[in-house]
């Protein structure tokens, strides 16, 4: 045995006598020997939230069994994507091969009423391609499988024609790329990478907004797309009414095919993703089990594959059988992170008075001066919105004003909302910075 694989596969080997093969095979299959560099013996692991599973819990047992082998001590080092393009020269680039995987296919994806506009239209897609609905633009929140639909769609349209292009970027990448390109004298190169695609993934187009050189690029880039019959997928975290800075000839091409919207899954839904996410690992939830995740765990699906990860790793580690305490014990941060968090009015003036550079008592009294008009307008929306304060209560706190002019206030803060796209822009960033500050 002499190469670094043969020492890893002796190492895993080892690990599934001590842990347990269904232990190992979950944290460790994304795993990969990568050196032996002095005495540390070096890994890669694309996935973070493997790693630092690995981390925490299994670095004891690696290093145990690569001293039975050399009978000297090894650190352990895992390196992580961009670690790991460094030592080889390259950067991360997307291999088509990530299409033809099992993880990300329509028959895995849970459809409930809250995302079954958004799986019918890719499965459309998928088998049609640029016939029915070109673009389709898929969006909401994070976590609720609009990445999965774009894979699914490659990996069904790449079961029907092997041969078929696909170019996948996300958003942000897209600026990385191009000024690369154009440093590198290689946007011909970019130009033709996108442009003769047959299917065009784009995952969180929102990014590109305001970006003017990326969005001049874009517009060429779905223009060819579209002419020559070729399908284009976009995913962003809001509509395209909602993207304020994004360039007009965009949002109306964006707005062309179909837009398709995705919510958090709803309790029967969230039922059948936790069943659904633990038979793939193997593990049979007893249904009151079941029931306390989906009653607990329910912003996103991302949240709920994390918390089957952690009753997993604790189920093998303690050898229990799950019950409400193992799984509470399991998942007590999660449950933490994902009550809700309610900030007090003072938190909510305060913020505000950072924002808009005004002194509480102003946003609070009598001063009809404009500025304070409209910051006070904003506090007593955000207020109404983000406690369960009733209007008499929040009135007594802007200086015992009474509920009418409580709700005015919000009215007038919502019709601007409706109005102004850069305002509505504005409103969202403040509540994303206030409930951020718990
Ligand atoms: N309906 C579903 N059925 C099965 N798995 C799902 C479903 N929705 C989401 N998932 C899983 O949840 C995880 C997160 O989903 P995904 O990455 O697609 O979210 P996203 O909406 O693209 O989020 P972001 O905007 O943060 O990228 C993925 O592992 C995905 O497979």
């Amino acid at each position: 045995m002499n190469s670094v694989a043969d020492i890893w596969d002796n190492v895993i080997t080892q690990l599934k006598s001590d842990l347990s093969e269904t232990t190992v095979s979950t944290w460790f299959d994304q795993v990969e020997p990568v050196d032996v560099q002095g005495n540390t013996f070096v890994l890669y692991c694309p996935n973070d939230f493997k790693t630092s599973y690995i981390k925490k819990l299994f670095m004891k047992n690696i290093q145990a069994r690569l001293f039975d082998i050399f009978s000297t001590e090894f650190d352990v080092s895992i390196l992580d994507e961009a670690a790991y393009a460094d030592i080889q020269g390259t950067t991360p680039t997307q291999s088509p091969d990530q299409f033809i995987s099992d993880e990300f296919t329509f028959s895995n994806f849970v459809v409930g009423p809250q995302n079954q506009l958004a799986y019918a239209a890719s499965c459309n897609v998928a088998e049609k391609p640029a016939k029915t609905y070109n673009p389709l633009f898929i969006y909401g929140e994070s976590g609720l499988g609009k990445t999965h639909l774009l894979y699914a769609i490659a990996n069904g349209m790449k079961k029907n024609n092997a041969a078929v292009k696909i170019a996948y970027v996300k958003g942000d990448d897209l600026t990385n790329e191009l000024v690369t390109a154009i440093r590198e004298g290689k946007t011909a190169q970019m130009r033709e990478k996108y442009r003769q695609a047959d299917l065009l993934l784009v995952d969180d187009i929102q990014f590109i907004a305001g970006k003017q050189q990326t969005q001049e690029e874009f517009f060429h880039t779905f223009n060819t797309l579209y002419e020559n019959k070729k399908q284009i997928v976009l995913t962003s975290d809001r509509p395209p009414k909602e993207m304020s800075q994004l360039e007009d000839r965009l949002r109306t091409r964006f707005e062309w095919g179909l837009l398709a919207d995705v919510y958090p899954p709803d309790f029967e839904t969230r039922m059948a993703i936790i069943q659904n996410k633990a038979a793939m690992h193997g593990m049979d939830l007893p249904e009151r089990i079941i029931c306390f995740i989906a009653e607990n765990v329910t912003s996103n699906v991302r949240q709920i594959e994390g918390t089957i990860n952690k009753i997993l790793a604790y189920k093998d580690l303690l050898g229990d059988d799950a019950d409400e305490v193992t799984v509470t014990r399991a998942i007590q941060d999660i449950l933490k992170r994902a009550s809700e968090y309610m900030p007090s009015p003072d938190d909510i003036v305060d913020y505000c008075s950072k924002y808009f550079n005004q002194e509480p008592d102003v946003i609070r009294g009598q001063q009809r001066v404009r500025d304070a008009v409209s910051t006070r307008h904003i506090a007593i929306y955000l207020i109404r919105t983000m406690t369960n304060l009733s209007l008499e209560d929040i009135g007594k706190y802007f200086d015992n004003r009474d509920h009418s002019t409580v709700l005015y206030s919000i009215k007038e803060v919502e019709k601007k909302i409706k109005k102004d796209a850069a305002y509505a822009e504005m409103i969202k960033e403040i509540k994303t910075n206030i409930a951020a500050q718990q």
